[in-house]
């Protein structure tokens, strides 16, 4: 658990007033853009960076605290995993995955190993020496071995991201089976938002050093705290208007605004997959109707480029995302609606 941690490098200050618990059995991810913090706060709770202020708490120990107490990482139990671990090259996997497990008897530590390794679809490996194996099977080896000695706690700096998309959708399956199997309270150090919402139990969203937000991925993704959570979970249609009569004007209708005061301005972001999109017949064709520009397929949903034209003349070019194959042609008439629980509006 982390305690209003605050981490400053010279007259830097990379992370402040930073506090976070994660139960066991869960997984929190540290999700934000580059710089933000995260490997930071990540390294303070291994013990690999001292706080500038704040306490650290693993397991019901105070290990790190503004009056010089820190315990060094191998003293904390955890498991630690980033992007390109390093396996001991001298040695074969099954052997890499015994090292750190010095609380099982003898005899035991290998059948254990071998279970996780299993787990992690890599008992066949269990006599190869890593040189031998892919990058994906030698980060299947790393997770094993971080998760062999038992961890309280499981602290992985995107440990997917050097795997390609494939590869790394089945190691994150595998890995958050596992890590629920064992029941170890996990922090997970992540730029991507869908392997964020994937993974976690909890999210913690930053940005410049400090948490924007944290919570399931239904309520960041639902209920987000201002447009920079919005903006972070994918790409939006934005605009502005003015509240008059408890509305806001836009060129997809008026929109109900009646928690804003008369006359502000209100920013409104529309993801994609709210609007509903309902080709007209060719002879309602008008040009004040608004049309479809560009359409392409992108696998499971269709992204449509629109033209929408408001009842006020307003203009906006703006994306739908559309589930299945829809693809209307260059030019067709449409008419917009908005499922409403993913368009967000906030004051400016
Ligand atoms: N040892 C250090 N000395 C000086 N500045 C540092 C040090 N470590 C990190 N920083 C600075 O602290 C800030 C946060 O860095 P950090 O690596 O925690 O971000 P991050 O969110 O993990 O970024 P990325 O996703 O790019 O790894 C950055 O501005 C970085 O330059």
């Amino acid at each position: 658990m982390l305690d209003h941690v605050h981490c400053q490098f010279d007259r830097h200050t990379a992370v402040t007033d930073i506090s976070l618990e994660i139960k066991a059995g869960e997984v929190v991810c540290l999700l934000g853009p580059s710089g933000c913090g995260k490997t930071t706060l990540l390294r303070i709770a291994a013990g690999l960076q001292v706080p500038s202020a704040g306490k650290v708490f693993l397991g019901g120990n105070l290990v790190s605290a503004a009056d010089g107490l820190h315990w060094p990482p191998e003293r904390r139990n955890l498991g630690l995993a980033f992007q390109e671990s390093a396996l001991f090259p001298h040695l074969t996997v099954l052997e890499n995955v015994c090292f750190g497990i010095t609380s099982l008897p003898r005899n035991q530590r290998k059948s254990h190993a071998l279970d996780l390794l299993g787990r992690l679809g890599m008992a066949g490996a269990a006599r190869a020496y890593p040189h031998t194996l892919s990058g994906g099977q030698q980060q299947r080896v790393a997770l094993a071995r971080a998760l062999a000695p038992s961890p309280h706690v499981m602290l992985l700096d995107e440990p997917f991201s050097s795997l390609d998309a494939r590869l790394r959708d089945q190691i994150r399956d595998d890995t958050l089976h596992v890590l629920k199997e064992l029941g170890t309270a996990t922090l997970l150090v992540t730029h991507d938002p869908e392997e964020a919402m994937f993974m976690a139990d909890r999210i913690a969203l930053m940005r410049e050093g400090k948490i924007v937000q944290t919570g399931t991925p239904t309520d960041l993704y639902c209920n987000p705290a201002d447009p920079f959570v919005v903006r972070f979970f994918g790409q939006v249609n934005e605009c502005t208007g003015e509240v008059h009569n408890g509305s806001v004007r836009t060129p997809l209708g008026d929109l109900d605004a009646h928690d804003f005061p008369e006359g502000s301005t209100v920013q409104v972001l529309i993801r994609p997959e709210a609007v509903q999109v309902k080709p007209l017949d060719s002879d309602e064709d008008d040009t004040r109707n608004s049309h479809v520009l560009v359409s392409r397929l992108l696998g499971s949903t269709s992204l449509l480029h629109i033209c929408a034209h408001g009842a006020g003349g307003q203009e906006m070019h703006l994306h739908a995302r559309v589930p299945g194959v829809f693809l209307p042609k260059e030019g067709q008439p449409v008419s917009l609606g908005l499922d409403m629980s993913q368009v967000f509006m906030f004051r400016q």
